[in-house]
């Protein structure tokens, strides 16, 4: 199993997606930065590592949002993704194909790691109960 830690970085009402290299497994699907877990560093430190440089910022991290297993064809991911903000520095596109700041309601315009789902359903169904 492999451990893989990414943010649900917000600005606002509205939360950043990346969509992965073409040439990445996945690629092309939208995902929240993060990345895996090195030997030797905790989740935090491995997400605040992967966020600079995936995006050149430095993020402040809070609680778990959720976590999920997900197993692939090619490796089954633990997947823990923390609810952030950026904290510092300006916002590059440093890996990804694209990046974009979406509304809980944008989320079925964009096709996503599987991985993700029950995440982005978690997501929508917090977001009409905020507008209900
Ligand atoms: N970062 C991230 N990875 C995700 C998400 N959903 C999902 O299934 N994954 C999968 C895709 C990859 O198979 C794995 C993360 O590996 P990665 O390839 O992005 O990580 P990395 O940058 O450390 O990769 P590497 O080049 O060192 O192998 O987890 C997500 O929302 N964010």
């Amino acid at each position: 199993m492999v451990e893989v830690v990414a943010a649900l970085l917000w600005e606002g009402d509205k939360f950043l997606i990346c969509q992965r290299p073409a040439h990445k497994a996945r690629g092309l699907l939208w995902e929240f930065a993060g990345g895996k877990v090195e030997v030797g560093e905790t989740r935090e430190q491995a997400l605040i590592r992967e966020c600079r440089e995936e995006l050149g910022v430095t993020v402040s991290l809070g609680h778990v949002f959720m976590e999920v297993v997900h197993e692939y064809a090619d490796i089954t991911v633990h997947l823990v993704l923390f609810n952030g903000t950026v904290q510092s520095g300006v916002l590059q596109r440093l890996e990804h194909e694209a990046l974009c700041w979406i509304h809980p309601q944008d989320i079925p315009q964009y096709e996503f790691c599987p991985a993700d789902e029950a995440i982005l359903k978690r997501l929508q169904e917090e977001f009409k109960t905020t507008q209900a």
